[in-house]
């Protein structure tokens, strides 16, 4: 039996939306993100979503990154989330939708749909600084970053120049640090200058990925805390483009695309019986 697909990216960091009734045994869901999200035996993606009915909100997003394990939030799969059910009709088209995250209701607007491309508005909440300015040390190299949560943890590295070696070499050792108990995204932020940044992330779960939201809005709130940047931005990173607004009580909003890929089936449902 086949599983119905869509695949959709915002600015490069992709997803696969999958409806629960086409998933119907939830005890499914972790084996079956690792599989679809295999770049080479799976459909290939950063991480896969279910749209579950909410009792509370509009819908239910799950989220599960590609190595199966679930994240709480995930800021560019929630806009293509909120395009996804509206697209599918899960839910009215309405400018603003309630989202159900595994953390709380998220409040998400369309700012402008298109059934190929929408652009999307997401309060973000605010994020917890646990520590703006900390040591650590990767392979003899003593590393300045800031460490906070926005539902989803993540540490901040302000560099000089962005690398992907480097990236790809400190991201993995820094995910899994002991001192970061439950794994952490890993952001590498040039400053421009007080409107415009650069980030490459590392992720929790997934590896190195064109984009992270929930990293892009935790860059944006470090440097404002430290009083680098205004309090409207634009971020770079390697997918694309996304504006970040902070207001006066700190919270975050993030506005940017929702991009479809293609729709399809996926024929993998059989394997998910064997090990
Ligand atoms: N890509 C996401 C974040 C997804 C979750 C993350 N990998 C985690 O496990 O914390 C984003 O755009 O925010």
């Amino acid at each position: 039996m086949n599983i119905p697909f869509t695949k959709m990216h915002g600015i490069g960091n992709d997803f696969i939306l999958l409806k629960r009734q086409d998933v119907p045994d939830a005890s499914w869901d972790q084996k079956l993100a690792k599989m679809i999200c295999q770049r080479h035996f799976g459909i290939g993606a950063d991480g896969m979503m279910i749209a579950e009915a909410s009792e509370t909100a509009d819908m239910k997003m799950l989220y599960y990154n590609a190595d199966g394990s679930q994240g709480e939030m995930c800021g560019n799969g929630i806009r293509c989330f909120a395009h996804y059910v509206i697209r599918e009709e899960l839910v009215p088209q309405k400018p603003v939708l309630h989202i159900e995250t595994m953390l709380d209701i998220r409040e998400v607007e369309v700012t402008h749909y298109e059934s190929i491309g929408s652009v999307v508005k997401v309060y973000m909440g605010k994020p917890k600084i646990r520590n703006i300015e900390m040591m650590i040390e990767v392979d003899g190299e003593a590393i300045k970053l800031a460490d906070l949560t926005i539902g989803v943890p993540h540490v901040v590295l302000l560099e000089s120049d962005l690398n992907v070696s480097r990236v790809d070499r400190i991201g993995p050792k820094v995910e899994k640090m002991d001192i970061f108990p439950q794994g952490t995204n890993v952001n590498f932020v040039k400053v421009h200058n007080r409107k415009y940044v650069s980030v490459m992330t590392w992720e929790r779960g997934a590896g190195h990925t064109l984009a992270c939201g929930t990293g892009i809005c935790s860059v944006c709130s470090v440097l404002h805390r430290k009083g680098m940047v205004e309090k409207r931005i634009n971020v770079m990173a390697e997918g694309g483009q996304l504006t970040i607004e902070i207001d006066k009580e700190n919270g975050v909003y993030m506005i940017g695309p929702s991009q479809m890929i293609a729709r399809g089936n996926f024929m993998g449902k059989g394997l998910l019986n064997h090990d």
